[in-house]
Order: C-alpha cells, then structure tokens, then sequence
C-alpha cells in the first residue's frame, strides 16, 4: 500500500518560488491499477516522483507498506526503491545496448548471479511478448516494442509496484492497446500496484481501477473510475469526461416547434429498447431514435442516446418525467417545445 499524506513540493522558478504540489493525499491499494490525470503541469510527474523519493517532498510523509518513507537515504533507500519499477514517456532505454543487454543490465545493477541473467531475460520478454527481439537494438524497434523493453526491464527485479509516467503518451492507438492489455495482465498474474499518471482519458478509462484528478498542484476529486466517468464533480472531472462520452449531434437537424432533442445516459445494464417502446405506446409523442453508442468504462457498459421527441408542451413534459425516473441521467440538449429547457 503507498499512502501520501499532505504532500507538499516547491520548486523555484526564475528566482520565484512555486508550489508544484499542494497538501496532496491519496492511498494506493495493493494491487489496485491507480491513475492520476490533469492538464500539462499540473504536478503529476512530480507528485509520482515523490512515491519513489526521486522528488523529496517540502513536507509531508510517503508510506509504503506502513513504513514511513520519507527520510530514507542511502542503504535504505535504495532498498526501498528496489520494490519499485518505473516507465517513462519516451522510454529511457540504452540505445547502444540491445534488448537483452538492456534488461541485464537492470538485473546486474541488483546482483543478479551472472548465471540466472540469460533465464531470467528470457522470462521477461515473454510476458511483454517480445521473445523474438533480444538480440536488436532500440533504434530498430517501434515505440510500442520500446515500451514493452521498459516495462521487462522496469519487472527485473520483482518489483510490489510500477511507476508508469505517461507511458503510453508518445505511442499509436494500437499501441497504446496493447500496452494497456500488457499492464492488466501483468497487474492480475503479479498483484503489482501500478500507479499511473496520463492525460488520455480514454487510457484511464480503460485501465484504471480508481482515478485521481490533479489541477494546479492540487488533487481535486479522487474515485472509482466508473464514478468519476458517470458522476464526475469537479468541473475539471467533468470537462475531462465529456471528451470521452461526447455524441455528436447531427449538424443538419433543426428542430421544428413542439420538438426536443434529449441525451439518455443508462447504465448498460439495462437495455434501452423497452423504456423507448414503452414511451412510444403509453405517451402520445413520436420518438426518433438520432444517435447511440455503448461505451466500456473499465469493462462496465454505459449507453449514450441521442432521441429526438414531437408532441404537445405537456405531453413532452411528461414523457421527460417518466424517462428520468428511469435513466442515469436525462439532458435535454435543445427544444423548440413552449416552457423552454428543463435539465433533468
Ligand atoms: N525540476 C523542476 N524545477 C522547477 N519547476 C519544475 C520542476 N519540475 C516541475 N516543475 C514545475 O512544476 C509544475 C508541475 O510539473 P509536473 O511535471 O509535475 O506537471 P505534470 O502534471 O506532470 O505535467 P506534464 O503532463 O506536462 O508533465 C510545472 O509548473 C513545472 O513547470
């Protein structure tokens, strides 16, 4: 488990002090996959570093397992830093190394006997499936093979926790999937702790089990991530959010008079069909069906429908009713229906 208790950084700046990090806390459960996002500067990487002392804190205490941290030095850091891998944007391998001589290299470092060093690569590069390139040098690998060479290396030696920092920021979508499939796994066949920091908010909602929101050195919402994606509370959260679970509204639609266009967010586990018949034949309106989509917010189902309602002020007005007592959450985005909009 790692806790951050009232974490504080400053750093000067032309002269000037500023506080990187402000009164930041946060636990990471063991084993959990822990994601930190927020807008460029916003003191991620730096509060990362603090979990592995890479950036001492101003104040404030890093626990890890119970042990306070924070004013290890020497042996016993070392010692400390030893439980934790750490992968990077741009990957910080050895270019004039090979694979193989990359990931030895991190094994030599803790005293790997020299006769367990080739088994022991070997084993690493099967679980990021890279088998096939122990012998080829960085320059002759795309990003996403880069990567996976980081996070075996990062694995040498066993570590209880993974320090990723925006460690899929710089790859494809394709890449970025397979870095993702690779960290999950790695996560439930290990019970590693990994502790995540990205601005892509489609990683975070595919990876992480809780998240937490960081602006301007402060945390500002910390939750499951199926919360934070559903009810996000800060306005930052929810900006963040509503790139992911945007719907594009059909840019040639008007509305004519006695017409609404409404957003039904569901929970996936219940289908939409039935609530949309069921409005159809109890309700005098006509219903059309605009938009829908079903996104996985770590691996649970949220539906998105855009429907487009025409029918008498009242009549709508009620159909509104019964729809949000049915729903997670009823948007009207615009109406041509007298009594104007009404968020439900
Ligand atoms: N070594 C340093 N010296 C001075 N200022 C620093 C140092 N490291 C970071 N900062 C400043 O601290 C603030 C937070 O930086 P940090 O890199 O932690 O943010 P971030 O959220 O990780 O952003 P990004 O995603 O762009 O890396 C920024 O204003 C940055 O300029």
């Amino acid at each position: 488990m790692i806790v951050l208790d009232n974490i504080n950084v400053n750093f000067k700046q032309k002269g000037r002090s500023m506080q990187a990090v402000k009164s930041a806390s946060l636990t990471v459960e063991k084993g959990e996959i822990f994601g930190i996002v927020g807008p460029s500067g916003a003191g991620k990487s730096t509060l990362v570093r603090v979990i592995n002392l890479l950036q001492p804190p101003a104040s404030g205490r890093v626990l890890i397992n119970g042990e306070d941290i924070t004013a290890f030095k020497g042996a016993a850091l070392r010692r400390v830093r030893l439980k934790m891998g750490m992968i990077f944007q741009h990957f910080n391998l050895i270019s004039g190394a090979t694979v193989f001589q990359n990931i030895a290299f991190a094994l030599k470092a803790n005293n790997c006997p020299e006769n367990q060093i080739a088994g022991r690569v070997k084993q690493l590069l099967e679980q990021v499936n890279l088998s096939d390139k122990a012998n080829v040098y960085p320059a002759n690998l795309s990003g996403g093979q880069k990567q996976r060479v980081a996070i075996a290396r990062a694995l040498a030696n066993d570590p209880e926790i993974l320090l990723c920092d925006e460690a899929t920021s710089a790859l494809d979508l394709e890449n970025t999937e397979e870095i993702i499939r690779i960290l999950r796994r790695i996560n439930r066949e290990k019970h590693i702790t990994v502790v995540f920091i990205t601005h892509e908010m489609d990683v975070a909602r595919k990876l992480f089990d809780r998240i937490a929101v960081m602006a301007e050195g402060e945390i500002v919402e910390i939750g499951d991530t199926y919360r934070i994606f559903t009810e996000p509370r800060h306005e930052l959260t929810q900006s963040l959010v509503a790139r992911v679970l945007n719907i594009e509204v059909p840019d040639h639609l008007e509305l004519k008079a006695g017409e609404e266009m409404l957003k039904i967010t569901y929970t996936g586990e219940r289908a939409y069909e039935p609530l949309i018949s069921k409005v159809s034949k109890d309700f005098d309106v006509l219903v059309d069906i605009l938009h829908g989509k079903i996104e996985y917010i770590h691996g649970q189902p949220l539906g998105i429908l855009l429907i487009k309602l025409s029918g008498e002020a009242a009549e709508i007005v009620r159909v509104r009713e019964y729809i949000s007592g049915q729903v997670f959450k009823l948007e009207v985005i615009s109406d041509r229906v007298e009594g104007g909009a009404h968020n439900g």
